[in-house]
């Protein structure tokens, strides 16, 4: 079975269903953006950074083989295009960032007048495909820099026992993962006795896909229910809980998947210090706090039904938000590639990094 979520070469998109995963190891292919759309909207991809890389690839993929007879047209047809994707689903801030990114490259390649059409479809289509490589790179820098904060809240030598929640790893990036990636680091420095993950209901993320990653790379794993948080912390001695993002606002707070709010607020209880790990193209220092995130809420039938087989009581009123926000105040750390930040210096440190 494979863990490489989105296989790429130019003019071919193939993403690995994650709706049939664990049971099949299927992979689909990505013809243009309304395929590319259509998958991110339906979940066949997800995690904030590979909903980014498919919905750019996939509008590489549908420019490939078409001809532009102006500068002009080019440029409207990618910010149509990338606009449309960002609205595939709202709380994920990476697509957003990488289709402004885009667009901002558009509209110079179109001011530049040593730049014909063609040179500039060829230095788009580069730009999209050099996102791949870039976050693999970022989540090996997230991987090393987490563990190093993690060792650093431990006393020397001790066994680390992390939790994290929902799916963070090579299926939810281009590989490696964030959250994930801090594991695996852990695990690379023979510093990791035990991860624990969630089971992350109502799409169990944690159940399907972390699971089936731990045990693809032979990690100390175990997999708990999300009602068992509390539990496992006075139990078995956790270290550290990292988990991902899908986007933070300027004073740190953290938007996450369901779920990821209480296991901060069980963390303070318990004294365990609690991070978020995630590439600075989830970090949105255009909203001031979490309160001005949109938290998408999804289908009834994802928490009635688990495949084709109904759980809930029919008629009963449901409510499904698929985020949740994790307020500053309860997080340690935000583990970016450039380093481990806290929330209430995020703004102006990471402003001053851009800048360099
Ligand atoms: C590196 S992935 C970070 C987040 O995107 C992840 O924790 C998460 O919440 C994913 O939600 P999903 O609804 O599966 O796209």
């Amino acid at each position: 079975m494979s863990l490489q979520s989105i296989k790429y070469v130019p003019g071919k998109l193939d993403i690995l269903d994650q709706l049939l995963l664990p049971v099949q190891s299927k992979y689909v292919a990505v013809k243009g953006v309304e395929d590319g759309w259509k998958a991110i909207n339906k979940m066949q991809v997800r995690g904030a950074p590979a909903i980014a890389i498919v919905g750019c690839l996939s509008l590489a993929v549908e420019l490939l083989p078409e001809d532009f007879d102006s500068k002009k047209s080019l440029r409207q047809e990618i910010e149509g295009k990338l606009n449309y994707l960002v609205s595939a689903r709202p709380t994920a801030v990476n697509m957003k960032i990488a289709a402004d990114e885009l667009i901002a490259l558009a509209n110079e390649l179109t001011k530049d007048e040593a730049v014909n059409v063609l040179e500039m479809k060829q230095r788009f289509l580069h730009a999209t495909e050099a996102m791949l490589q870039k976050d693999i790179a970022d989540n090996k820098a997230i991987g090393k820099n987490g563990a190093e904060a993690i060792l650093n809240t431990c006393a020397k030598d001790t066994a680390i026992r992390v939790l994290t929640h929902c799916n963070t790893g090579s299926l939810a990036t281009a590989g490696y993962g964030t959250a994930l990636g801090v594991v695996r680091k852990l695990h690379e420095l023979k510093k990791l006795e035990h991860v624990y993950c969630t089971e992350t209901r109502p799409y169990n993320q944690g159940a399907r896909l972390t699971a089936y990653e731990l045990v693809h790379d032979k990690l100390p794993a175990t997999l708990v229910l999300d009602s068992m948080v509390a539990a496992l912390m006075r139990a078995k001695n956790i270290a550290a809980v990292v988990v991902g993002a899908d986007r933070v606002a300027a004073n740190g707070d953290t938007a996450n998947k369901i779920g990821t709010y209480q296991i901060a607020v069980v963390a303070k209880h318990h004294g365990v210090p609690f991070f978020v790990a995630a590439p600075l193209t989830s970090i949105d220092l255009q909203i001031p706090s979490g309160d001005h995130i949109i938290i998408e809420e999804r289908p009834d039938r994802e928490m009635t039904h688990v495949g084709e087989h109904r759980i809930a009581a029919p008629g009963i009123n449901c409510w499904n938000p698929a985020f949740d926000v994790t307020p500053a105040a309860l997080i340690s750390g935000i583990i970016t590639e450039r380093g481990v930040f806290s929330p209430q210096k995020l703004k102006a440190e990471i402003s001053a990094l851009v800048e360099q």
